[in-house]
């Protein structure tokens, strides 16, 4: 289990101090793939950074099993940092060595005999799907096969935990896919623990358990993801999940709803019944709807006419088939 604890992270520059994290409380259980989620210069790496202090908190503590890790002298950190792995948007492999033998590079470190390091990263470059690249330098390789060889080598040393820095950012969406249900098979076969670091709540939605949403250095909402992918009460989540529509720009002062599809309803009957019963009109601006652990979720933004009367028939209708709904104004989508 890893436990922050009233984590803070200020960078100081010639000018000013710049708080990229502040008072950060987590908990992440052993086995979860746990995403974190922000826009951009939310504090996300520098977050992730400080889990295995790569970054050092201003302030807090950082518990991985019940150790502190910042309380530790450096040479037993070096050892519980073993436990960490960790891989990056720009992959970070070393091109003067080919894949097999980036592979070996944390067992070389780790005193690992050459023979039994070349032995075990064969075996983890066949676990990543790379036994016929063994051979080829990063030049060689595509974005994704040199995200297979730094997955492979992050877990060369058997850890328990792998942070991921938005390491599906620089692919492409298919190869994303593939990327993230590696990382999945992993966290399922092995019981790795894997943080995600990302700014797209897709790659939330395709792996992770539970999910914390960064804003300017703070945790504003953390939780299952389907809840937060159902109801999202920050703004910034909101945004997340459903991004700002620039067509919406010109509806200022229309009546807006939010929906929540849990997984039971299908939108075309929903929408279609909604005009045909309330008798009314109504324009969808925008739709968003993920597979979610085998079930469809989504949201949907509807813009409602201008009559207080057909608004009352559209709830009513909502209420009756239980399809949870907020109200929203243009400027707050
Ligand atoms: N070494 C540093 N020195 C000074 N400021 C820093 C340093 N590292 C990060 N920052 C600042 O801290 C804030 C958070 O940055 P961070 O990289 O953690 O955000 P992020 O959410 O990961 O963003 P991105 O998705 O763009 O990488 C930003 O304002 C950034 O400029």
């Amino acid at each position: 289990m890893i436990r922050i604890e009233n984590v803070s992270k200020a960078f100081q520059t010639s000018k000013d101090e710049i708080k990229a994290v502040s008072h950060i409380n987590l908990t992440i259980e052993d086995g979860s793939i746990f995403g974190i989620i922000g826009l951009s210069g939310a504090g996300k790496s520098t977050l992730v950074r400080c889990i295995n202090l790569l970054e050092r908190p201003t302030k807090g503590k950082i518990f991985l099993n019940n150790i502190e890790l910042t309380a530790l002298p450096p040479k037993q950190l070096r050892k519980e940092r073993e436990k960490i792995g960790m891989i990056f948007q720009q992959f970070n492999l070393l091109e003067q060595r080919n894949a097999i033998r980036n592979v070996c590079y944390p067992l070389e470190i780790a005193g690992v005999s050459k023979k039994e390091a070349m032995i075990k990263a064969e075996k983890l470059l066949k676990l990543v799907g790379l036994e016929d690249r063994m051979n080829n330098y990063p030049s060689q390789l595509s974005g994704g096969q040199k995200q297979r060889v730094a997955i492979a080598r992050a877990l060369a040393t058997d850890p328990q935990v792998l942070l991921c820095d938005e390491a599906t950012s620089a692919l492409d969406p298919n190869t994303t896919r593939s990327i993230l249900d590696l990382l999945k098979s992993i966290n399922e076969s092995m019981g790795v623990t894997i943080v995600v670091i990302t700014h797209e709540m897709k790659v939330v939605e395709q792996i992770c358990n539970r999910v914390a949403v960064l804003d300017q250095g703070c945790v504003v909402e953390t939780g299952e993801v389907k809840d937060i992918f159902l109801s999202p009460k920050s703004r910034i989540a909101q945004e997340l999940i459903l991004p700002k529509n620039k067509g919406i720009a010109s509806l200022q002062g229309k009546r807006i709803v939010r929906l929540a599809f849990d997984g039971q309803s299908s939108f075309e009957p929903v929408i279609a019944n909604l005009v045909l019963k309330c008798q009314t009109m109504v324009n969808i601006l925008g739709a968003s709807t993920e597979d979610v652990g085998g079930k469809a979720f989504g949201q949907m933004l509807l813009q409602l006419p201008d009559d207080e009367l057909a608004i009352a028939r559209v709830k009513n209708y909502l209420d009756s088939i239980g399809i949870n709904y907020e109200e929203s104004d243009v400027n707050g989508i």
